[in-house]
């Protein structure tokens, strides 16, 4: 592994493309600070805002502005830091980027702050991803969730199960010293136990992950039901705006029409889709394959029916449904009925698309869908991604199969099985990391992060 000295330097205009009040050029390694004096003609004290003048190879003035060292170690990555802090105009900041290249700095690739920020130990892996995850994020939500697991909320949680599961090793790999005892004289209740204590704390992440990852990516909602119940006029009231094609003719819809929409700081992909029916013609089938080709896709199901008519499209949707994980039945065109059954349960909402009846009540579910359980909101949710989630449900698998190897007496295999737990954790932190993870994780952010 390189360190701090014989890195290069890097350099990259820091603020967001485009003109601003004030834009920030970000030099990180160790020539950064020769660098910086060089183009601001004084000494920097660390941590001490400089008001100087820039200047080019000429010694001609580029702008006037703050100059800010942060000296090794303290600073965003780690390494010796320095923001040139000039007006916001992109033609400065590029001929103060090329100035540093000039003397002796290389343009930085998307991300490479951060990730020196990683190889320095200043942030473990989970956590510099969420500095892109904060970045990008949405609204202030799906902020305070990224700066959640940009404290370390998340990783704090992922290495206390790592240490935990050490320990469990520690005891197996002692016991497999001692095969020819039974493990039942070797501490193996405890063992059984801890490992289920293990399992329902891997769990419990699991699931807290998952609604990080929702938050993150947004939910893959796909609407299906029989023709004209009203798909594609409910896809427009979730989308505020005419989207779909609606008419009174069954058989309307026949392309997927995706449309994203934000539901109460949850993002939603929704899909709109060809009514489900036997029969139709061939543009009709076409499309009705396509609607069950999404649902396998499909992080739930929105079916929609008639409210005056629901069973007609519970027996054609029924069986298109069998792999979707979650199911949401919204009965529709409410306004229709005789009374106002305008109330939700367990099992449907009621709504009418046509006068937005109902569509509040449709929100607050679908974003308590999205998040893994009602009671849950946002309160404590971390962001995460789905490298995350796919570890830890490997993490679990393995800590299954140590389990049943153990009822086995199957020592070493238990010992493999929890080895692999434990480096499945240890990725999402990146404890344990190759480096084309790195390369690919870091290669999404923007330049200047
Ligand atoms: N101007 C500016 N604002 C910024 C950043 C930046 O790089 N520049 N950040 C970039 O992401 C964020 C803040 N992140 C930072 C993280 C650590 C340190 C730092 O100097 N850390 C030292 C000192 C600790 C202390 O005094 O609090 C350290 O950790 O040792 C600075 C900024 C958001 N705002
Ligand atoms: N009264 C009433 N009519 C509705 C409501 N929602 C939709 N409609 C009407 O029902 C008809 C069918 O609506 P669409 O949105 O096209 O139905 P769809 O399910 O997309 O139909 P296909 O694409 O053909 O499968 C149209 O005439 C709509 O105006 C509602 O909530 N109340
Ligand atoms: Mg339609």
């Amino acid at each position: 592994m390189s360190t701090v000295n014989d890195r290069d330097t890097i350099a990259a205009v820091a603020t967001a493309a485009g003109a601003g009040g004030v834009g920030i050029v970000r030099l990180s390694g160790p020539r950064s600070r020769h660098i910086a004096e060089a183009i601001a003609g004084r000494a920097l004290r660390p941590r001490h805002a400089h008001h100087v003048r820039f200047r080019d190879a000429e010694g001609g003035t580029l702008d006037d502005g703050i100059a800010l060292y942060f000296a090794a170690p303290a600073s965003f990555t780690g390494e010796d830091v320095v923001e040139l802090q000039a007006h916001g105009s992109p033609a400065v900041l590029e001929a103060l980027v090329a100035r540093s290249c000039a003397l002796g700095a290389r343009r930085a690739r998307p991300g490479e702050f951060s990730e020196r920020a990683f190889l320095e130990g200043r942030l473990d892996l989970a956590q510099a991803e969420a500095v892109a995850d904060l970045i990008a994020a949405a609204d202030l939500t799906a902020a305070r969730a990224a700066r959640r697991a940009l404290d370390g909320e998340f990783s704090r949680r992922v290495d206390a199960l790592a240490d935990a599961l050490l320990a469990i090793r520690v005891h197996v790999e002692a016991a497999i010293d001692f095969a020819d005892e039974p493990i039942d004289t070797l501490g193996g209740a405890a063992l059984r136990a801890q490992l289920a204590t293990l399992a329902a704390d891997l769990d419990a992440l699991l699931q807290a992950a998952e609604r990080g990852r929702r938050l993150r990516d947004g939910l893959h909602a796909v609407i299906v039901g029989p023709p004209n119940a009203g798909k594609s006029s409910l896809l427009n009231a979730l989308a505020g705006s005419e989207r779909a094609i609606v008419t009174d003719i069954a058989g309307t819809t026949r392309d997927l029409l995706h449309e994203v929409v934000r539901v109460d700081g949850v993002e939603l992909g929704l899909v709109d889709t060809a009514g489900l029916r036997e029969g139709g013609d061939a543009i009709e089938r076409e499309g009705m394959r396509r609607a069950r080709g999404e649902l396998a896709r499909a992080d739930l199901a929105i079916v929609v029916v008639d409210a005056r008519d629901p069973d007609a499209g519970r027996v054609a949707v029924a069986d298109a449904l069998q792999a979707v994980p979650q199911v949401l039945w919204v009965h529709n065109k409410a306004d229709l009925l005789p009374t106002s059954p305008l109330a939700s349960d367990a099992a449907a909402v009621w709504v009418s698309a046509r006068t937005g009846e109902g569509l509040p009540a449709l929100h607050a579910r679908l974003r308590a869908l999205a998040l893994g359980s009602a009671s849950a909101g946002a309160e404590g949710t971390f962001t995460a991604r789905a490298r995350h989630v796919e570890a830890l449900q490997r993490a679990r698998g393995e800590v299954a199969a140590a389990r049943r190897q153990l009822d086995h007496e199957a020592l070493d295999l238990a010992a493999e099985a929890l080895r692999l737990a434990h480096d499945d954790l240890g990725e999402i932190t990146g404890r344990v990391h190759a480096d084309d993870l790195l390369g690919h994780i870091f290669a999404s952010f923007c330049i200047g992060k």
